[in-house]
């Protein structure tokens, strides 16, 4: 076998997800692929939570005479076959190297990066999915905006997806609206990733290591206070694959328009994208009622304020105040998304209509799932079990107007900041 760098073998990628950003992702990471052979197998898995799909007559493929047209197709087929995801990303030719997959456990056989992209509700039921499939000493990256609250407590899904899976997973959030990523317009994102220290380790001289994942198990990840879980054995990665630094990392996911800042704060990062779509949320219904742009300002400065101070409260081990001011899943997400994501969006439509958010998702997004309404759940009730919901009062305020408790009306006075004595 060709001698790659010090390394005989390569990173396999699998994409779990294959909706609006998971699709726009596996984009990236098979031009990836295909652009670093030394590093990764060009091919990438994507898994696809398998569905009918009907060619619809406004697309560019739709033939009446072609046998594809004129019946409901498997979506894995329409993707294979036309090289686009026609109902989650369409208009987006996808790399011929990006294969769908509607097996699971096939999708993930020998992949070593395993980049997790799907709507936060399902991830538990993937994992179980998953559990004992997966190469152990694979390595995880979450691209969810959400949070996990259970009755022990709240975790980052980078976190319960690591404790599920027993590997390490680090964590990619950024201002990032999947159409505008895919259409191959600049956008930044931060990826959070603070990897085992041996997976950094240099080629080791011939036979030392290699290929042995048994030779070194290690003890690494500890959960933090809030989570309630125990921590993650990890596996060490093989010699014989190329170690994943940051700088690996970063060949995998950056693109001339996508720019990749690697940190290490993967709480801030996954807070970040998570909190703010409870804030898009109130943005949307301010901009519903017509109040323009200082209101909705008003909301985001109280909003990164509060992801803030959730960050500090319930992870104060790691989160760093400047991940929400100065990185791109901080400040940056919380500003696209208050101004043309789904989540503001459809609070948007749904006070001009008068309608519930939920038929507004419903009707509008053919599909897609919005996040903002389960984690304004989550997040209230894990404050609730604090005692600590009068510490949040736009969460709690979204919380209220999603419930009928309050109407989008009273967020100035729900949100007003107490003067200086
Ligand atoms: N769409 C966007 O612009 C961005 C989304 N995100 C985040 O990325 C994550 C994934 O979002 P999207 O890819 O946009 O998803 P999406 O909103 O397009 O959701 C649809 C996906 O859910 C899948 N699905 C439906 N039922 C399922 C089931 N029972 N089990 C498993 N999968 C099922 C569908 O097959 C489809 O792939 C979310 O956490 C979101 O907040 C992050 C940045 C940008
Ligand atoms: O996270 C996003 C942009 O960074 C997209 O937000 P929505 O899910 O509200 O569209």
């Amino acid at each position: 076998m060709a001698n790659l760098g010090g390394h005989q073998k390569k990173h396999k990628v699998t994409v779990v997800g294959s909706g609006n950003w998971g699709s726009a992702i596996a984009k990236i990471v098979a031009e990836n692929t295909r652009a670093n052979p030394s590093l990764f197998e060009s091919d990438v898995q994507m898994w696809v939570f398998e569905e009918e799909y009907t060619v619809p007559k406004e697309s560019k493929h739709y033939d009446p005479g072609s046998s594809l047209c004129n019946k409901p197709q498997k979506l894995t087929k329409l993707i294979n076959d036309l090289h686009e995801n026609l109902k989650y990303l369409p208009d987006v030719p996808l790399p011929e190297n990006l294969i769908a997959n509607p097996s699971l456990e096939d999708s993930v056989k020998d992949s070593t990066i395993l980049i997790f992209n799907l709507p936060h509700q399902f991830i538990a039921k993937v994992c179980d999915g998953l559990r004992g499939k997966i190469v152990p000493f694979a390595r995880g990256i979450s691209c969810i905006k959400g949070v996990d609250v259970s009755e022990r407590g709240i975790q980052l899904f980078s976190e319960s997806i690591g404790s599920k899976l027993g590997i390490y997973c680090g964590a990619l959030s950024g201002a990032n609206i999947a159409s505008e990523v895919a259409q191959e317009k600049y956008s930044e994102t931060t990826i959070a990733y603070d990897p085992p220290p041996m997976d950094s380790t240099q080629p080791t001289p011939e036979g030392s290591r290699q290929g042995s994942p048994q030779a070194s198990q290690v003890d690494l990840i500890a959960p933090h206070k809030e989570s309630g879980s125990r921590s993650t054995r990890l596996r060490s990665l093989p010699a014989d694959y190329p170690p994943l630094t940051h700088a690996n990392i970063k060949k995998l996911l950056h693109r001339p328009y996508f720019h990749v800042r690697m940190v290490s704060d993967v709480a801030g990062v996954s807070l970040g994208g998570a909190l703010k779509n409870i804030v898009a949320l109130a943005a949307g219904f301010v901009e519903g009622l017509g109040w323009g742009d200082n209101a909705k300002a008003a909301v985001m400065r109280v909003g990164i304020l509060e992801q803030v101070k959730f960050g500090k409260k319930f992870f104060a081990d790691t989160v760093r105040t400047a991940t929400f001011t100065e990185e791109s899943c901080g400040v940056a997400d919380m500003i696209t998304s208050c101004s043309g994501g789904r989540n503001f969006r459809c609070a948007k439509m749904s006070v001009e209509r008068g309608v519930s958010i939920n038929e507004v998702e419903k009707t509008e997004l053919n599909g897609q799932s919005l996040q903002g309404i389960s984690t304004t759940y989550d997040v209230n009730n894990f404050l609730k079990s604090k005692g600590m919901e009068n510490e949040f009062p736009l969460f709690t305020a979204v919380y209220n107007i999603l419930e009928g408790n309050a109407k989008p009306q009273d967020i100035p006075d729900l949100i007003e900041p107490k003067d200086f004595d």
